[in-house]
């Protein structure tokens, strides 16, 4: 499965919950995409801006979508054309949007060195929200809310796993 949503809704932390309690891997395209730049996020982005840190996102997601796991986005992935039509052509792999007020999110976020583009005013950051939440909503199967435990957000979407809705 994959997730997505703004920063601080909690896609790493759900995507190692589900693999811990599901018994499979985990990939957190933040991981990945430091392997492919050769350096950090947030060196990234200072050093080559954000137009280049989307493209080894898209890499990243390229290289990483045949995977059988549970894989966590970045909050940003769906703003690059090229990441967002990769997501739309996925049929057999379910996308859960996980999603919480803005100002939950903004305060789970905030003095974060290591989100450049969530370590902002908040006006800005709920500009950048406002601008994703659609997209986020146009690709997913399923939308989560997070305004909860970790382990009541973990068991809802395993539930719904159950259910016979998706296959992980
Ligand atoms: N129900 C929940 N699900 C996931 N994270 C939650 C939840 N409630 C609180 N949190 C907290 O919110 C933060 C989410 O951060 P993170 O998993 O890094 O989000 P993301 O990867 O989406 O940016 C963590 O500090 C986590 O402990
Ligand atoms: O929303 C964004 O543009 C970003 C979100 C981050 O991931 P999280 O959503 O896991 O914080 C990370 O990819 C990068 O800092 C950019
Ligand atoms: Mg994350």
């Amino acid at each position: 499965m994959i997730l997505i949503g703004f920063m601080g809704c909690g896609k790493t932390t759900i995507a190692h919950e589900l693999g811990l309690q599901l018994n499979k891997k985990t990939i957190d395209l933040d991981d990945v995409i430091p392997k492919i730049a050769g350096q950090p996020i947030p060196e990234i982005f200072a050093a080559e801006g954000e137009a280049a840190f989307r493209e080894y996102e898209f890499q990243a997601l390229q290289s990483i979508l045949k995977e059988n796991a549970i894989i966590a986005t970045g909050g940003g992935v769906v703003t690059y054309e090229k990441s967002y039509a990769l997501l739309k052509e996925l049929t057999d792999i379910p996308v859960f949007f996980l999603n919480a007020p803005f100002d939950d999110l903004y305060s789970r976020i905030q003095k974060d060195d290591n989100r450049p583009l969530g370590n902002q005013d908040i006006e800005k950051v709920r500009g950048l929200y406002n601008s994703r939440l659609d997209k986020y909503s146009a690709l997913a199967d399923r939308e989560i809310s997070t305004s909860k435990t970790v382990a009541d957000t973990a068991a809802e979407i395993i539930n719904y796993i159950d259910d016979g809705n998706f296959k992980a």
